[in-house]
């Protein structure tokens, strides 16, 4: 250990922590690293093997002093994480230095410019919930439970599908069931802290699954959802015209073809499928989970839905929330954000790394360190929320209940260089499928039966597990 490096658990020789990060906790690496934070405080330091650092930062000023420290803004680069790109480092998520700043850039400018996160997409999103709500009438007619596992990523995925390669899936097409299946076995298969551990690439050449399997980065699950969008890209290819940019893939082809009369360009065909790949990854879970959520602290909370719904009547009369409504509709956001802040869909945010040397709250932090940020530690804060356990819609409002108080202890998001690409839409989505549905329907649990868990699915997000609900329209 380098002088002046965080304190922590030693481990073994060579093989370092690794033999214990499972015992920390074994089903939430969160809680783990938050137990560890408790020993030791909040930035807690041990290696990985021999000699990869890991550094796993706890509680608001810690992390705050991380996420706006751009030597940390890097991402972890190992031989696992690059197989799902082609054995190269592409996209965004899991990219850094120029190429990465290059291709964040041109991913929001473009996407904004297509309508993500403002009004202009309302209606894209409007029409899936339309969609949505005709399920969930077919589902509750003549009084039956509604099945709620796996029933917004599909109409999430639609939203981004239409940003980006200009079309929508029916909810029935085997395609996108496909596509569906692979981003939650990915996601919910994986490991955060695992996922880490330095594998030399001849480990995963000559033992991929073994290797695979041990990090939970199923990265072979990828191949058809590479195929699909290769397919689309071609499609693209011979029908795009330079007169009229559809979709982000026209976008992205178009920036293609001219940089690359330039020489050297970090714009080609694999680079646009690992954006794209990530789009769907980051995308898709993380705004389900949150939706999924939200309606089970209902389903807990008979009342909050009620005040809600009651606002909801206020406020829109007969038609359906628009975001023209949103700031009108203080309990509605309060109860959302609350709903946020319990479900902590992203713990660990995404990993990060050390640029290069630099220091933390006094302490030395090696180039090449794995950084985490615990945003949970920051959303469970007993001092900050007093009952941090509690669902309390009132805790983001000002006593009168007349403003919302925004508070940087309350980051699902996380903040700085590497801030959620989508935050923009994904409140969008999260403010018009929740108030709409809430709105439209009184939602219920099944009468004689224990309440749904809210205890969450494991993986690089926590998703909700799935469950049954009675669904009866509102009058
Ligand atoms: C409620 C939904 C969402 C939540 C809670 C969420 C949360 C997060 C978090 C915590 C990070 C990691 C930040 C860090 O490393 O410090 C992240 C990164 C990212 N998110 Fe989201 N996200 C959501 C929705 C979306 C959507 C809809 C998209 C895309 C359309 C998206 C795209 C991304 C991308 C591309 C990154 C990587 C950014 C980078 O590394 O530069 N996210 N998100």
């Amino acid at each position: 250990r380098p002088s002046n490096f965080p304190p922590g658990p030693r481990g073994l020789p060579l093989a370092g922590y690794i033999p214990f990060l499972s015992k920390l906790d074994p089903e939430y690496p969160h809680l783990g690293l938050k137990k560890l934070a408790d020993q030791y405080g909040p930035v807690t330091g041990f290696y990985l093997g021999p000699s990869q650092p890991f550094i796993s930062v706890c509680g608001y000023e810690a992390i705050k002093e991380a996420l706006y420290n751009d030597d940390l803004a890097g991402r972890p680069n190992n031989a696992a994480r690059r197989e799902r790109t082609f054995g190269q480092r592409l996209g965004v998520v899991h990219n850094d230095g120029p190429e990465w700043q290059e291709q964040r850039r041109f991913t929001l400018r473009h996407l904004k410019d297509l309508g993500f996160g403002k009004t202009s997409s309302e209606g894209l999103i409007r029409e899936e919930i339309d969609d949505l709500m005709d399920e969930i009438r077919l589902q509750s007619w003549r009084n039956q439970p509604v099945d709620f596992k796996g029933m917004f990523n599909l109409s999430l995925i639609n939203i981004l599908w239409a940003l980006i390669g200009g079309q929508r899936f029916k909810r029935d097409d085997v395609r996108l069931a496909r596509l569906l299946d692979i981003v939650d076995c990915f996601i919910h298969s994986a490991n955060f802290t695992r996922a880490n551990i330095p594998v030399p690439t001849i480990f995963l050449r000559l033992f991929p699954s073994t290797t695979r399997n041990f990090l939970g980065l199923r990265n072979d699950l990828f191949t058809p959802l590479q195929d699909f969008i290769r397919d689309r890209i071609q499609e693209h290819v011979t029908d795009r015209s330079d007169d009229e940019q559809r979709d982000f893939i026209d976008v992205y082809l178009q920036e293609m073809t001219k940089r690359q009369s330039e020489g050297d360009s970090s714009f080609h065909e694999n680079q646009l499928i690992g954006v794209i790949i990530d789009l769907f990854i980051a995308g898709a879970e993380t705004t389900s989970g949150s939706l999924g959520f939200a309606l089970l602290y209902l389903l807990h909370h008979p009342e909050i839905q009620q005040k809600i719904q009651k606002e909801l009547d206020q406020v829109c009369g007969d038609s359906l929330p628009q975001l023209a409504h949103r700031s009108s509709l203080l309990y509605t956001e309060a109860a959302l954000m609350e709903a946020q802040r319990l479900a902590n869909i992203t713990p660990l945010a995404v990993a990060h790394k050390a640029l290069r040397d630099t220091h933390l709250q006094g302490y030395f932090i090696p180039k090449e360190s794995i950084v985490t940020v615990n945003l949970f530690t920051v959303h469970h804060d007993n001092e900050f929320w007093k009952d941090p356990e509690m669902f309390r819609p009132e805790r983001h409002l000002t006593p009168d209940g007349r403003k919302l108080i925004k508070t940087d202890h309350l980051l699902p998001f996380s903040a700085g260089k590497r801030a959620c690409l989508g935050e923009p839409l994904a409140r969008n989505t999260y403010f018009l499928f929740m108030s709409s549905l809430l709105k439209a329907f009184e939602f219920r649990p099944i009468p004689d039966r224990p309440l749904p868990t809210l205890k969450p699915k494991n993986g690089l997000t926590l998703g909700y597990d799935g469950f049954e609900a009675i669904v009866t329209p509102r009058t």
